[in-house]
């Protein structure tokens, strides 16, 4: 599954989140088209730059036919609390002796192997302590495209605890690492929530 660069001995896990409402949508955005793939795929598509994928879902059965075998679902006993909560869900399920876990949105629709190599590449040169590795642009954390270590699970289980339910505060107090954003990647990021965010047909 990996075409990652043999110098690098980091394994990485995706795990891509598919149990959203897509209430600003209007319909399954993981099911929906984007130049003829739809968007769960084309995420899972880009991911097949990490060792492993998974997929949290309440809905295996209906994203199945349209992903490759190497996919692998996880359980989700307790859906519709939000990509937090659902992170938390999905790192309980997943190896802990991987090195990194690359967390996906499935709404991601630009997203490509190349851009992510580019910060795959700087994972080698994070301290131990730091637990997290995300894009961090206009003051803003990308989270649901960035890199976690497994040992996070226990800062993330005591924040839920406490009540947290936001991403950007949690990470705002975890030792974590904003990425840099290039120009390119930026398209990467492209978060496809409204009919607006789709490409506009010609009349
Ligand atoms: N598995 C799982 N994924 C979730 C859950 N809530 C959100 N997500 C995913 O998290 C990502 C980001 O969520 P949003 O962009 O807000 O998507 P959404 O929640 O489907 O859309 P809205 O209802 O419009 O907010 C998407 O990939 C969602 O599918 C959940 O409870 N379970
Ligand atoms: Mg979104």
């Amino acid at each position: 599954m990996t075409n990652r660069a043999s110098s690098q001995t980091n394994t990485l896990i995706a795990l891509i989140l598919a149990g959203g409402q897509s209430s600003r949508m209007g319909e399954d955005k993981a099911s929906m088209l984007w130049d003829g793939i739809p968007l769960l795929q084309r995420v899972c598509n880009a991911a097949t730059c990490c060792d492993s994928i998974y997929i949290l879902t309440p809905w295996r059965d209906r994203y199945r036919p349209i992903l490759n075998s190497q996919c692998t679902f996880l359980d989700e006993s307790n859906p519709g609390q939000g990509a937090l909560m659902a992170f938390a869900q999905g790192l309980e399920q997943i190896a802990q002796n991987s090195d990194w876990i690359l967390l996906l949105a499935c709404d991601l629709p630009q997203l490509d192997s190349k851009g992510l190599q580019r910060w795959i590449e700087q994972l080698n040169d994070v301290p131990p302590d730091t637990l997290a590795a995300v894009p961090f642009h206009n003051e803003f954390w990308e989270p649901l495209c960035g890199f976690y270590r497994p040992g996070v699970r226990e800062n993330l289980q005591a924040f839920i605890e406490g009540g947290g339910r936001s991403f950007q505060k949690w990470l705002s107090n975890l030792p974590a690492q904003p990425l840099t954003v290039s120009e390119e990647q930026r398209s990467m990021l492209l978060n496809c929530n409204s009919p607006q965010d789709l490409p506009q047909m010609p009349d």
